[in-house]
């Protein structure tokens, strides 16, 4: 090779080498840079948007106001923001997606009520939602439109105000079946609110009653109870950094984790149903099955829209039940006045019975007050979202925002519960005390079109354990080791979104012998009844693969 060809190569050589350093910077360029740029104009977007909105604390990038959000009871703080902000409506950001927090029953009334045609959405659910197969498969997550028309008709059919007078008769049942279990082992008390729930709604979706609770069913409804707290704002990092859940298993494995763990709790209430369609009495898997081609209903479709039964209505029925209990303990005034009503309609002959509600409004009110009190849903249960832009009392909300109903400060707000943690059903007695947007008075079901499907049932069963628990016993603080009542704080509660008392001590004691013999032998006659609902699963979650 003469000296030209030489100089030739040391030149491509140069030149390659320039090139290479030239792809680096590219390749740095566009893994730093374009992130960074895209960050950067993510955020001048949130500030922008963030002046039309209503106010709220400053949110950083990428995590918005992760910091600003409490990880344990975020309802009392953001209670005190509306106060800080002296606003209703506060605006804060879960990452880059915004959420309003109402904490006034008007304001929330004003948009998810008198707005519903655009506020019955739900937002993005990145982990209960997504990673947890629900978005297009739950009802609870749907976005507003044909299939969540679709299957809130399907809940509605067994669980709608018509549907629920079908299912009197082993509800109330099962409520004699608590009354004895109360009296009998009153330390049990949770685990026997709970059976109770449980029991209810497994009937009513699966045909069979559960009689104990280490059935396999009512374990999976103990472990539901986690689930709520997805919609906790802040809790999880997954759902303020949505691209977290998109890592690969090898970098990031929990996203993988909890999908695989979901569709092996699709498949196994999907096999719940398919077993619950065979049973004795019909029940909600007979229905679904026999419209499944109709309907054209998935594997997951029929298992969401079961296992919602217990999802909804287990936690919530039993926690409502226990802040009762709390409620009597301490403002003995309100139960001395319902018991004075229930001797009157009633006497001691016989328990109170469904032909009774009217005549004892003291009894619904105080079940009202008992929802209002202490909510079980605190945060409103799951929040709605607009379907398209919005402008609202000067402010503009864009469309999917999370919009959140606190119902810590909605029914703690004292303009319209003067007192708000005196436990007085006369706030629903003889009419509203005080006016309110919804002819009930309160919210614990949630809001407009998307109001709690179950409602129906919740109400129809706390009326009648409520109005039997209090014809039954005078409920009192449990005793302490030198036999004095223990001291019940109204405001220890779990931190849980579905809220429920602390454990504590009651006593359930038989208001006469008649009242205890009467319950001993209605306990008796109940439990024959439903005989016809005995069975056990065959299938756990470890034997359907
Ligand atoms: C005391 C008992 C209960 C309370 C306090 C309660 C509360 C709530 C709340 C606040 C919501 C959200 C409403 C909204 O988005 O505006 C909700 C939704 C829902 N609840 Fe309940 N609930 C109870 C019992 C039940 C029961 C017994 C069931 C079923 C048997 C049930 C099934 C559902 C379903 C399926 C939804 C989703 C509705 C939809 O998105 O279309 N709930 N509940």
């Amino acid at each position: 090779m003469g000296i030209l060809g030489k100089a030739s190569k040391l030149l491509d050589l140069f030149q390659s080498l320039r090139s290479t350093k030239h792809l680096a910077s590219l390749l740095l360029i566009l893994t730093i840079g374009v992130p960074l740029l895209w960050v950067l104009a993510d955020y001048v977007y949130i500030l922008r948007l963030r002046r039309k909105m209503p106010p709220g604390p400053f949110p950083l990038p990428v995590i918005g106001n992760w910091y600003d959000i409490p990880k344990s009871r975020p309802w009392l703080e953001f209670e005190k923001m509306s106060h800080r902000y002296n606003s209703p409506m506060v605006t804060l950001w879960n990452g880059s997606r915004p959420i309003i927090v109402c904490n006034d029953a008007w304001t929330i009334s004003g948009l998810l009520e008198k707005r519903a045609a655009i506020y019955s959405s739900r937002p993005q659910f990145v982990v209960m939602g997504d990673m947890m197969n629900q978005t297009k498969e739950n009802q609870v997550c749907q976005i507003y439109g044909d299939r969540w028309r679709l299957h809130r008709r399907l809940t509605h059919n067994v669980v709608g105000s018509q549907a629920v007078r079908a299912h009197r008769t082993f509800q109330g049942n099962e409520s004699k079946v608590l009354l004895r279990d109360l009296m009998e082992r009153p330390d049990d008390m949770v685990m026997s609110i709970e059976r109770y729930s449980c029991s209810t709604v497994s009937i009513i979706g699966w045909g069979r009653r559960i009689d104990r609770m280490n059935d396999h069913v009512a374990l999976c409804a103990l472990g539901f109870m986690e689930g709520v707290n997805y919609v906790i704002p802040g809790l999880y990092l997954m759902e303020t950094i949505p691209i977290l859940a998109k890592l690969p298993g090898w970098l990031y494995k929990l996203p993988s984790l909890i999908l695989s763990n979901t569709k092996h709790f699709q498949r196994y209430f999907y096999a719940l149903a398919m077993e619950g369609a065979e049973a004795k009495e019909e029940n909600f898997s007979t229905l679904l099955l026999k419209q499944h081609n109709e309907n054209n209903l998935t594997l997951e479709e029929i298992a969401c829209l079961t296992a919602n039964l217990i999802g909804g209505g287990v936690d919530t029925t039993t926690s409502s039940t226990l802040s009762f209990v709390l409620a009597m303990c301490v403002f003995p005034g309100a139960q001395k006045k319902a018991q004075e009503e229930i001797n009157r309609v009633v006497g001691d002959h016989r328990m109170p019975e469904w032909s009774d509600e009217a005549s004892l409004p003291y009894v619904a009110a105080l079940v009202s007050e008992v929802l209002r009190w202490r909510s079980v849903t605190i945060l409103g249960g799951i929040p709605h979202s607009p379907i398209q832009d919005d402008d609202y009392r000067g402010y503009f909300i864009p469309k999917e925002t999370a919009i959140t109903g606190n119902l810590w400060g909605i029914h703690r707000n004292p303009n319209d519960y003067p007192e708000p943690d005196v436990f007085r059903p006369e706030r629903f007695f003889n009419g509203l005390e005080r006016p309110h947007p919804s002819k009930k008075g309160h919210n614990a079901f949630g809001w407009g079109r998307r109001q709690c499907s179950g409602q129906p049932l919740a109400e129809q069963g706390l009326f009648i354990t409520i109005a039997r628990m209090l014809w039954a016993f005078d409920i009192r603080p449990g005793l302490d080791e030198q036999g004095n009542p223990v001291k019940l704080d109204i405001f220890a509660y779990t931190e849980s979104e579905n809220m429920r008392p602390e454990p504590f001590k009651a006593r359930f004691l038989p208001r006469s012998e008649k009242h205890a013999a009467l319950v001993l032998d209605a306990a008796r006659q109940a439990r024959e009844e439903l005989r016809v609902y005995d069975g056990e699963t065959k299938l756990t979650l470890q034997n359907v693969p």
